[in-house]
């Protein structure tokens, strides 16, 4: 089983809207809701394949119950904390050009009571995971080493841990080894302080977040693919995808990819290419069911276009 935490959900509302005009009506063309949050979107994405996986998060106020009911409305094992505060809802305004501009709100601040009830119940569904997912923002309420501590916890209780963070939440739990964390190049590039221009780049900085703890590191570097760097060796992976839709949650179907293909090695970055590309065909944040998926456009190699700009390079 696959358990995935998500401290911050969120309702993601999508609208598709002809441009963007700052101080003006602007009419959407068309509108979505999503149950959203990094890991729940990882968990949407796992039971696409018909893999049991449950998602813990904390559910509060009319934006929660409507989660709730989205989740359930998809078959998704939910494992709740009620809490006092509002579930955020998240905004994405997509353009007709394909340009994505999201507002992400802070969310409710959690209480000390709901803060221990959360870690209560990850620590009562991690008893039967292969892998526990941290995904995602944390709410005001928890401190940046929240995930660090939870890291600790988990690993003392023989699970593997992924990781999807960013900022001093990322760094402090470096320090307690995840198997794998999963930075996009903004966050890889925030981690190690330095701007990325090359695919060479990336390697580095993934090979920086190695020694200061992660056990491997899976950098997904948008439209250029993704990258695996761990103790058995280093590969890049990439597939090519006519028309993209929407990129809103494409990390975390790759995440989610690798995960069910094992977490490790090229097999399992070939199945996070293939989840990544897939989630970029389909809408707002719509996850892929196996019958999306694409994997003889999948390329992996050991032999690592170092030199290769970024389409998007960090500066
Ligand atoms: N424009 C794109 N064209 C093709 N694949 C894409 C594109 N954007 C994202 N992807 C796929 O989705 C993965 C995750 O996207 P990325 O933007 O890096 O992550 P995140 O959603 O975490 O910011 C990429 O590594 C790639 O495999
Ligand atoms: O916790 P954060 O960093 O605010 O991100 C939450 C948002 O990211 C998402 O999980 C999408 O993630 P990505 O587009 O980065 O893959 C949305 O569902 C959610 O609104």
């Amino acid at each position: 089983m696959i358990l995935t935490v998500t401290p911050n959900p969120s309702l993601d509302r999508t609208y598709e809207v002809p441009s963007l005009d700052r101080g003006e009506v602007i009419r959407a063309t068309g509108e979505r809701m999503d149950p959203g949050g990094k890991g729940v979107n990882v968990s949407r994405a796992v039971a696409a394949t018909g893999q049991r996986t449950v998602a813990v998060l904390p559910l509060g106020g009319a934006p929660g119950a409507l989660v709730a009911d989205l989740l359930d409305q998809q078959g998704i094992e939910v494992a709740p904390v009620p809490v006092a505060g509002a579930t955020r809802s998240n905004i994405a305004l997509a353009e007709a050009d394909g340009v994505l501009t999201k507002i992400n709100a802070p969310g409710p601040e959690l209480t000390d009571a709901e803060r221990e009830l959360l870690l209560e119940t990850v620590r009562q569904q991690s008893r039967d995971a292969s892998w526990i997912a941290c995904c995602g923002s944390l709410p005001r309420g928890l401190a940046p080493d929240w995930y660090a501590d939870l890291v600790a916890r988990t690993h003392a209780a023989g699970a593997r841990i992924a990781l999807d963070t960013s900022g001093p939440a990322l760094l402090a739990a470096l320090r307690e080894r995840p198997d794998v964390v999963k930075p996009n190049a903004e966050e890889l590039s925030e981690a190690v302080g330095r701007p990325l221009a090359t695919v060479g780049d990336a390697v580095k900085a993934a090979e920086e977040l190695r020694e200061m703890g992660a056990r491997a590191v899976l950098a997904s570097l948008g439209a250029d693919g993704q990258l695996l760097v761990s103790d058995r060796g280093a590969w890049f992976g990439s597939a090519r995808v006519d028309a993209v839709r929407s990129n809103v949650g494409a990390g975390d179907s790759s995440l989610a990819g690798f995960l069910i293909a094992g977490g490790s090695g090229p097999e399992a970055l070939a199945s996070a290419v293939a989840h990544g590309a897939a989630a970029v065909r389909l809408p707002g944040s719509v996850m892929p069911t196996p019958a999306d998926l694409d994997p003889a456009a999948v390329t992996v190699t050991a032999d690592l276009p170092a030199d290769r700009a970024l389409t998007e390079p960090v500066s």
